[in-house]
């Protein structure tokens, strides 16, 4: 290792991106921040081997990597020596406690293990698509036709936010917060919904907001004095405590009154019966919520945006999705929606998706702790306690990885060639949208159910335009989203 460390100590960097004494790349951060990914991508791409080391103030260090070797080296074949680790856990424990998402060691392998059987159940899946045709048909495709006859322009972005929050509340603890509800959302109870709702997103942006402090851990000074952000974490992290306590205590009465429920969190209780203190269920639940909330809204609202130029990629899913309604049973063709078995055959949506992803992952970045000194394949010496995180924006940009048309959206590269052209996947290593090895994300499959409806059934019927000037500018909080939402009008199709 010490020798991996002498050759790293005279890692050549690009022009520009020599570490000032004390401060290393704070000036280069704070002259890109406006456009961090692109930047992160660029760098890495001058980089030899993709890998940058960079040094933040106050000695931290950190490798940031682009090289599907090292990644795989992080996720699986090193896995144990790199857990999420105290700094990245500190950050986000006041809101999600040790639930899933923030767990290492022991807590993580137990919850683990329990949700991945229950995830990978049909009755899940069978209760996810209920939830979505619920929502799709209900709520979502009633607001996009109101649009229609005058030609408003609605902030798409945000109703897809409202949709993934509606969905995800009723699939982890079969609540509705009727966030995209028309006309039906008066009394208390909505009330209450809404400002769990808002508490929610407060809390999960200002959480993320303290990775960003240009001095890392200034947050811990504003706790300690509740002040400023700290202060609003506080509050809104108690308000969506108390909703989700009270949500799990009429859970439990209604499990022991013998009333039959599919949610995840009523699934936890009864077949993890006496395992998980109420603390412990409610940041089980809340690691859910927040996995599944900005995730599928993220990759759909920056997949509209990209197909609003690609008309031939739309054309060819309304091509496939009609295919797959052709060979309905002659009974059943009034059904609306699609069932699980027609959107497990809609491979070419399948693959506009996962490419729309390629471009704009929902999760850019993501990072991890080093116990131990390491040497990773490519050769970058890491120290103990060093960060070390995987850049899927830039790594789905990366000529060396995806060839020279790495920058364009073409679907067909995910199909094989054959006469029944198939989705074909991708090494996670490569493709790290959905992370990977041990850790890969739970509600994968969850999600294409929701996004993959969602396109064949709002593509049946509607056209979704954006003006072609429009070019969205990005903000990072754990997700990629559009800073100014993404403004959309609304047509209806001549079938
Ligand atoms: C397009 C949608 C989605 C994308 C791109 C995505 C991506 C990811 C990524 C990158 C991770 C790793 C995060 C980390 O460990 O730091 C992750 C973990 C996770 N995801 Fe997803 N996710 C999506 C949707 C969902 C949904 C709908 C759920 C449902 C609840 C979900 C549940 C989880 C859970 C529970 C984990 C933690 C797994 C663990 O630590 O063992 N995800 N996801």
């Amino acid at each position: 290792w010490r020798s991996g460390r002498r050759s790293h100590e005279k890692q050549h960097y690009a022009a520009g991106l020599q570490p000032y004494p004390l401060i290393g790349h704070l000036p280069q951060f704070l002259a890109n921040r406006e456009r961090i990914l692109d930047w992160m991508a660029e760098v890495l791409s001058r980089q030899p081997t993709c890998t940058f080391v960079l040094r933040r103030p106050g000695g931290v260090r950190g490798v940031i990597t682009a090289n599907p070797a090292n990644v795989e080296h992080f996720l699986r074949t090193g896995f144990d020596n790199y857990p999420k680790g105290e700094r990245f856990s500190s950050m986000l424990h006041d809101f999600l406690g040790r639930g899933i998402f923030n767990a290492d060691g022991e807590a993580w392998r137990a919850q683990r293990k329990a949700a991945s059987y229950e995830f990978n159940t049909r009755s899940l899946r069978a209760f996810v698509a209920r939830c979505v045709h619920g929502e799709l048909h209900g709520r979502l495709l009633p607001l996009l036709r109101r649009a229609a006859p005058d030609a408003a322009t609605i902030d798409l972005q945000d109703a897809l936010e409202r949709f993934a929050f509606d969905n995800i509340c009723r699939v982890a603890f079969d609540h509705d917060p009727g966030q995209l509800a028309h006309g039906d959302g008066d009394g208390d109870a909505f009330a209450a919904s809404a400002r769990f709702a808002d508490a929610f997103r407060d809390a999960a942006n200002l959480s993320a907001g303290r990775f960003r402090y240009a001095v890392p851990g200034f947050w811990r000074v504003k706790k300690a004095l509740n002040v400023g952000s700290e202060r609003r974490l506080r509050e809104s992290i108690a308000i969506v405590h108390d909703f989700a306590d009270r949500i799990i205590r009429s859970r439990r009465q209604e499990i022991t009154a013998g009333h039959e429920k599919h949610d995840l969190l009523s699934r936890f209780m009864v077949s993890q019966e006496d395992t998980y203190s109420e603390v412990a269920l409610r940041d089980i639940v809340i690691s859910f919520l927040l996995a599944g909330r900005e995730t599928t809204s993220a990759a759909l609202t920056w997949f509209f945006w990209l197909l609003s130029s690609h008309p031939d990629v739309s054309r060819r899913i309304r091509h496939e999705v009609a295919a797959v309604r052709a060979r309905r049973e002659h009974g059943d063709i009034d059904r609306v929606g699609f069932d699980l078995d027609e959107l497990r055959d809609m491979e070419y949506v399948h693959a506009a998706i996962t490419e729309s992803m390629r471009l704009y992952p929902p999760v850019p970045v993501d990072t991890m702790s080093a116990d131990a000194d390491d040497v990773l394949p490519d050769g970058t010496a890491v120290g103990a306690g060093w960060f070390v995180a995987y850049n899927s924006y830039a790594m789905g940009r990366m000529v060396s990885v995806w060839g020279k048309d790495a920058a364009e959206f073409r679907p067909e590269r995910w199909m094989d060639g054959g006469a029944t052209a198939t989705f074909r996947p991708e090494s996670p290593f490569r493709y790290v949208s959905f992370h990977g090895g041990p850790r890969v994300c739970l509600g994968k499959e969850m999600a294409y159910i929701q996004m993959k409806s969602i396109i064949a059934c709002v593509l049946q019927e509607l056209e979704l335009v954006v003006d072609g000037a429009y070019r969205p500018r990005q903000v990072t909080s754990l997700t990629l989203r559009m800073a100014d939402g993404l403004p959309t009008r609304v047509k209806v199709r001549d079938i």
